[in-house]
């Protein structure tokens, strides 16, 4: 029985987060592309099991979807320990940091995502718990307060963050492997797929494998969202066999572009171009043209379009390339790149 039948069970039915769930790799050897990531991090784990000791705390840093929270789950599974998993947000004051590392066992893997949304003085205490697995409890208020150490049982920190550039160094620091994970490439967005399709059951030959494959954003978690689209386009307009006529006609009609932008993508680029002739304009003022806030904008739709070649930025805000109005197929005003050529930052600030 394929695995999405036995999903679609009448109280798993539509789950689309338990088949993304179902789909994720379980070891290391199964992890498809960052090769270099995949082999830093098995000597890291491999190293730490010969020692018998946990390994070093582990820092995952990349856009959304590439693939953190899945290695988070193999670096558990690898080390064969259990998992526990929380996020920055949930973190806003230090008892509910306390809470978690006092009831971690010897060896747990702690996975915080989104670990630079953090409060402050959850922060404070993990820096503590990190290097001397030890946590203070503060007793009291005012004068009287009072610090009592508590030993905690060594553990491992995965921390995934989608813009390492706001964690603080003292945390940064911190962390004895940092693995930045880049967006994949077309064969390797392939393999994703064909992996995806083998376990959901789908007939889905090389040339539409393909062409989802190159409009997947470079991202495994959209390659998936698209197969699961193409799916149904197939089974409900044709007879299930997902050809490359039949992606590229599904993914028309869900807005995909050829070079995989969708709506946001496009709506950055529209604005940027048809309302401040290309640029350079800030962060914030693009999100408000496009209705989104500054930080989806910066953390969803910038790095692919960056990547594509489409915007730069610049210490002025953000610019089109040339290649942008080729892409929307407008002409740009004949000093469009009169400016001095644009700076590009790493990671920038965020211009307001
Ligand atoms: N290397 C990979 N090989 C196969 N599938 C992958 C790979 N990386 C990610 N995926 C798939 O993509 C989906 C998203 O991955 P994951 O949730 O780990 O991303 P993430 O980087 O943690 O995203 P976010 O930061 O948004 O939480 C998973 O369902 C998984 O099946």
């Amino acid at each position: 029985m394929s695995l999405e039948r036995d999903l679609v069970s009448p109280d798993a039915e539509g789950d689309e987060q338990a088949i993304e769930s179902a789909l994720r790799p379980k070891r290391l050897a199964e992890f498809i592309g960052q090769g270099r990531v995949r082999e830093q991090l098995s000597l890291v784990l491999e190293s730490a099991l010969r020692r018998n000791r946990p390994p070093d705390h582990v820092l995952m840093s990349g856009s959304p979807g590439l693939g953190k929270t899945t290695l988070a789950m193999i670096i558990a599974a690898e080390l064969a320990m259990p998992l526990r998993l929380t996020s920055g947000p949930a973190l806003e004051r230090a008892g509910d940091l306390a809470a978690i590392l006092s009831t971690l066992s010897e060896g747990e893997v702690l996975f915080i995502d989104e670990i630079h949304r953090m409060a402050r003085p959850a922060e404070e205490m993990l820096y503590l718990a990190m290097e001397d697995f030890r946590v203070d409890i503060v007793v009291g208020k005012g004068p009287g307060a009072t610090a009592i150490p508590l030993e905690i049982a060594p553990f491992t920190l995965v921390g995934a963050t989608t813009r390492a550039g706001l964690l603080p160094a003292p945390l940064r620091d911190r962390f004895g492997f940092v693995a930045h994970m880049d967006f994949y490439d077309v064969p390797e967005l392939e393999q994703v797929l064909r992996r995806s399709a083998r376990l959901l059951g789908l007939d889905l030959p090389d040339a539409g494998a393909h062409e989802i494959a190159r409009r997947s954003r470079g991202t495994p978690r959209i390659a998936n969202r698209l197969l699961r689209r193409v799916r149904d386009f197939a089974e409900v307009r044709v007879d299930g066999v997902i050809t490359r006529d039949v992606a590229s006609a599904a993914l028309d009609l869900y807005e995909v572009d050829a070079e995989g932008l969708d709506r946001l993508d496009r709506a950055v680029l529209n604005a940027l171009l048809r309302k401040f002739g290309g640029g350079p304009v800030g962060l914030s003022t693009l999100a408000v043209a496009v209705g989104e806030e500054p930080e989806t904008v910066e953390v969803v739709a910038e790095p692919f379009l960056v990547r594509q070649g489409l915007i730069a930025r610049t210490p002025r805000g953000r610019v089109a390339t040339a290649s942008a109005w080729t892409h929307l197929g407008l002409a740009p005003p004949p000093d469009a790149f009169g400016a001095a050529q644009p700076v590009l930052f790493d990671d920038p600030p965020s211009p307001a």
